[in-house]
């Protein structure tokens, strides 16, 4: 059992279930190495000295290493120009030893994040946000997708097993890292999808209407308990970080109030320890994925 009863509602532990798919992927790299000799190797790129961004690359280095795989990580000053990030990128792609490219977001002002991504070899991908992948992923092909959307499907078919056909999922934020992909995702799982934004109508009204409930707009908690309808399945996207408590420890708070939250929805996830976990774990299954189709190879079934 995964998920803990807290308050009304059901903690879903992002922690517990994106640990399980690490340990599924750690014995499909195990296999790759006895059986073909592939190590799959991700390289991320960060540039500059982003506190958040310094935090999830090294989690995605301890990820990847635990699960077995190589990790090639570069980090590039604050100031690196488009044109040295690009030659680095083209040589990853080159390079056969890289299976995955990530390039950390956001990136500083002087670089455009779109060319940075379209020069990303769409093979190797990992993140999902190459056009060539966005594309494949909205005309019903199966490319790399991005992690945290991927992350949200699995933590509510987890939680609500794996028919959602039927149900109305209000996503709430339109970015293109998770609400569109999203709304792909949940669409393929013939949920009803409403995706609301900042000029949205009745935003409230429209959240109680949810039997899935998708925060991610990066304001701290935004969503409010009474917006919740009794029952529903609450995913909070959010990480904000708030200033430092007395003790200097800084905060990391979603986008639900959760507290008040918690006593209305059926399911919810916290903040840490729902959705950014998830995120991790999904990058390592794209990985995988992208060693063996360069290698031509079966791709591992999901558990
Ligand atoms: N190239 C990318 N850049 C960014 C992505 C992405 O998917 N690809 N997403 C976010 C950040 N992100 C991944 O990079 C990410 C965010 C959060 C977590 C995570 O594990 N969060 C923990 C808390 C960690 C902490 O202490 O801060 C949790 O929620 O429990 C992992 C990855 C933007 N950029």
């Amino acid at each position: 059992m995964t998920t803990t009863t807290e308050t009304a509602a059901t903690r879903i532990d992002g922690k517990v279930i994106g640990g399980e798919i690490r340990e599924r992927i750690a014995r499909e790299v195990a296999a790759l190495q006895a059986d073909h000799g592939v190590t799959p190797g991700l390289a991320v790129v960060l540039v500059g000295g982003d506190e958040a961004s310094q935090v999830y690359v090294s989690h995605k280095r301890k990820a990847s290493l635990a699960a077995g795989m190589e990790s090639f990580e570069h980090y590039l000053d604050e100031d690196t120009s488009a044109d040295e990030l690009l030659a680095l990128i083209d040589k990853l792609n080159r390079d056969p030893a890289v299976n995955g490219i990530l390039v950390q977001l956001p990136l500083p002002a002087q670089i455009s994040e779109d060319a940075v991504l379209a020069a990303i070899d769409p093979d190797k991908d990992v993140d999902g946000f190459h056009e060539v992948n966005t594309g494949r992923l909205w005309n019903g092909g199966s490319p790399p997708v991005p992690c945290t959307a991927l992350g949200c499907v699995l933590l509510l078919q987890h939680t609500l097993g794996n028919d959602l056909a039927g149900r109305h999922a209000v996503i709430v934020g339109r970015s293109n890292i998770v609400g569109k992909p999203l709304a792909n995702l949940l669409l393929r799982e013939n949920c009803t999808v409403t995706v609301a934004h900042s000029k949205t109508r009745d935003l409230p009204g429209l959240c109680r209407q949810a039997d899935i409930l998708v925060a991610a707009v990066g304001r701290p908690k935004f969503v409010q308990g009474d917006w919740i309808k009794p029952g529903a399945t609450v995913i909070d996207v959010g990480i904000n970080r708030l200033e430092a408590n007395a003790d200097g420890k800084r905060r990391l708070v979603g986008d639900v109030n959760y507290a008040a939250a918690a006593e209305v929805a059926g399911a919810i996830t916290p903040v840490p320890g729902g959705v950014g976990p998830m995120t991790i774990a999904c990058l390592l299954h794209n990985t995988v994925r992208a060693a063996c189709q360069q290698k031509g190879l079966p791709l591992p079934a999901d558990d």
